[in-house]
């Protein structure tokens, strides 16, 4: 739950990740502050999934420094993450969503899972067993499983990449209002439509290098490099 010391702003320095003796992330520095979305844009294998997987605390750096506004622990408590494609327990959607606010510890529970499933127009599917929804069902009941904990920070991996362009809708209305309620959403995407409708930033990773980072305004009317004009064209960058 938000109080008033917050995990953000958040400062990269260097930050590197290494597995296998390949380096995946080469020495990144940047800032995550408070506010719209922040996307991040790249290739295939540029690295965006390891790189929200160490910011989440999934992974840990080989190198650099990540600082948090807060302790590292108090940090983590503070994020959530949905992951491509998420997973349901074999069990009914109201108690999917119910099962992270239970395991918090939070009162009320059944009343906040209910009213969270009421945000992304899922009410009427409460007693169908999860695992039996359509993907784009699937993905609105983990962001509603998300949002419940009124994390400071969501981090999104590729939320819509296997939906069609109804359910991508639904689900970007979804995110939109999460970081409308004012939680922080730190996301990767390969669609630059999505990439237009929902940043606030944007942060381009080209071979594990962060090439471009900026306002999302600036980022799409005067692409910063060469090769940040050439991924909006569609042009091959790697
Ligand atoms: N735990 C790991 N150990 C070793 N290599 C890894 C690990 N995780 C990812 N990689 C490799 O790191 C590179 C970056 O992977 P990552 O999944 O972050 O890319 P991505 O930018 O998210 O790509 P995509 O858009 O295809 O999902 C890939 O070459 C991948 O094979």
């Amino acid at each position: 739950m938000r109080q008033e010391a917050t995990a953000l702003p958040l400062r990269a320095e260097g930050l590197r990740f290494a597995a296998g003796g390949v380096e995946i992330l080469h020495g990144l520095d940047f800032s995550l502050v408070a506010g719209a979305p922040t996307v991040i844009l790249g290739p295939n294998g540029a690295g965006k999934s390891v790189l929200l997987r160490v910011l989440h605390g999934l992974l840990e750096p080989t190198g650099g420094t990540l600082r948090w506004s807060l302790p590292a622990e108090a940090a983590q408590r503070r994020q959530a993450m949905v992951f491509q494609r998420p997973v349901m327990l074999r069990r009914s959607v109201l108690a999917n969503a119910l099962y992270p606010l239970r395991l918090a510890g939070l009162p009320e529970a059944e009343a906040a899972a209910r009213a969270a499933l009421d945000r992304v127009g899922m009410a009427a599917l409460a007693d169908r067993p999860a695992r039996k929804l359509s993907g784009g069902e699937q993905q609105r009941l983990a962001l509603a499983r998300a949002w419940a904990l009124a994390p400071e920070i969501l981090f999104l991996d590729e939320p819509t990449a296997a939906l069609d362009p109804a359910a991508t809708r639904q689900v970007e209305e979804i995110i939109g209002a999460i970081a409308a309620s004012g939680t922080k959403v730190v996301m990767t995407t390969h669609h630059l439509g999505q990439a237009r409708r929902l940043a606030g930033d944007v942060m381009l990773l080209l071979g594990g290098m962060l090439n471009a980072q900026g306002p999302a305004e600036r980022f799409f009317a005067a692409p910063p490099t060469a090769e940040a004009a050439a991924f909006l064209r569609g042009d091959l960058v790697w």
